[in-house]
């Protein structure tokens, strides 16, 4: 039998008394890479921050590798990477600096890095094609890129479940084709993915199985819907918030 690795049953999430998903079951076992899909609003981000604890449940139950979610401390084996901020903050961090924090869950803070820490930080590196970026100042890099190092700080702790909050929104093409190769290199090595996306673009052929939240609910749970007919149906009111534009990223200075 293949382990569970996120079992939400039931889940119930609010914010401020006003319902937000009120009736949520979903499994996802190891070596799947799942989709959440659904319209701007429908609860995709609330299901990720309420399977990671970062909002409580009203009613229903999180399981983490098979253990309650509030007992749950094996953090390490989960790389969470949340939607951009958009907003520059001036942080004049290294890009391998940004990277190597990545590593701190498994260290800990007071222990130097070694050479398994090092190796899993160029490793990293590489698999999201920024390795010749790795001492510039994250600030001078693009949105995408600045995207792809927080994906690859997710990927030095060498997780065994990457939850990405939109990974590929507002990011240029040969970021989102190496954002594609490093999940698929992941996936091939066992990972399990849990990702919100509204365009799927390159990371199509990765998905395994698509889930549609909808007014709090799972609509769909299984293939992944076509995107034509996704985009054509009545209810499809996503607003595009990201142009064409690349948006300034985390760090930028602009
Ligand atoms: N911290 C919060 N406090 C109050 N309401 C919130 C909070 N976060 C989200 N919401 C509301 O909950 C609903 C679902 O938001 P959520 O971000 O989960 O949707 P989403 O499907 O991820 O949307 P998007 O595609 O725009 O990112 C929205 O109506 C949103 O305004």
């Amino acid at each position: 039998m293949t382990p569970d690795v996120i079992t939400v049953t039931h889940g119930v999430v609010g914010y401020d008394g006003r319902p937000v998903l009120r009736d949520v079951s979903l499994t996802v076992t190891t070596g799947e890479v799942v989709a959440l899909l659904g319209a701007n609003g429908s609860g995709k981000s609330t299901l990720i921050r309420a399977v990671l604890g970062l909002v409580p449940l009203t009613a229903g139950t999180v399981t983490l590798f098979g253990q309650p979610a509030r007992r749950f401390r094996q953090w390490h084996r989960i790389g969470y990477v949340p939607q951009r901020l958009g907003a520059g903050s001036g942080v004049p961090a290294t890009v391998a600096e940004v990277v190597a924090s990545g590593r701190l869950a498994r260290r800990g803070v007071l222990r130097p890095p070694g050479r398994a820490d090092r190796a899993a930080v160029a490793e990293a590196l590489h698999a999201v094609g920024l390795a010749d970026r790795a001492n510039d100042p994250v600030a001078t890099l693009s949105g995408g890129q600045q995207q792809r190092t927080l994906i690859a700080r997710a990927l030095a702790g060498q997780p065994e479940l990457l939850v990405l909050d939109e990974p590929t929104a507002g990011v240029d093409a040969a970021s989102q084709e190496a954002f594609a190769g490093a999940l698929r290199a992941f996936a091939d090595g066992g990972g399990t993915v849990l990702l919100v996306a509204h365009e799927l673009g390159p990371l199509r052929p990765l998905i395994s199985r698509a889930v549609v939240v909808h007014q709090g609910v799972i609509a769909h749970d299984g293939a992944v819907p076509d995107p034509a007919g996704h985009h054509a149906a009545p209810d499809h009111d996503h607003v595009h918030p990201h142009g064409p534009e690349e948006p300034a990223g985390l760090w930028s200075t602009r």
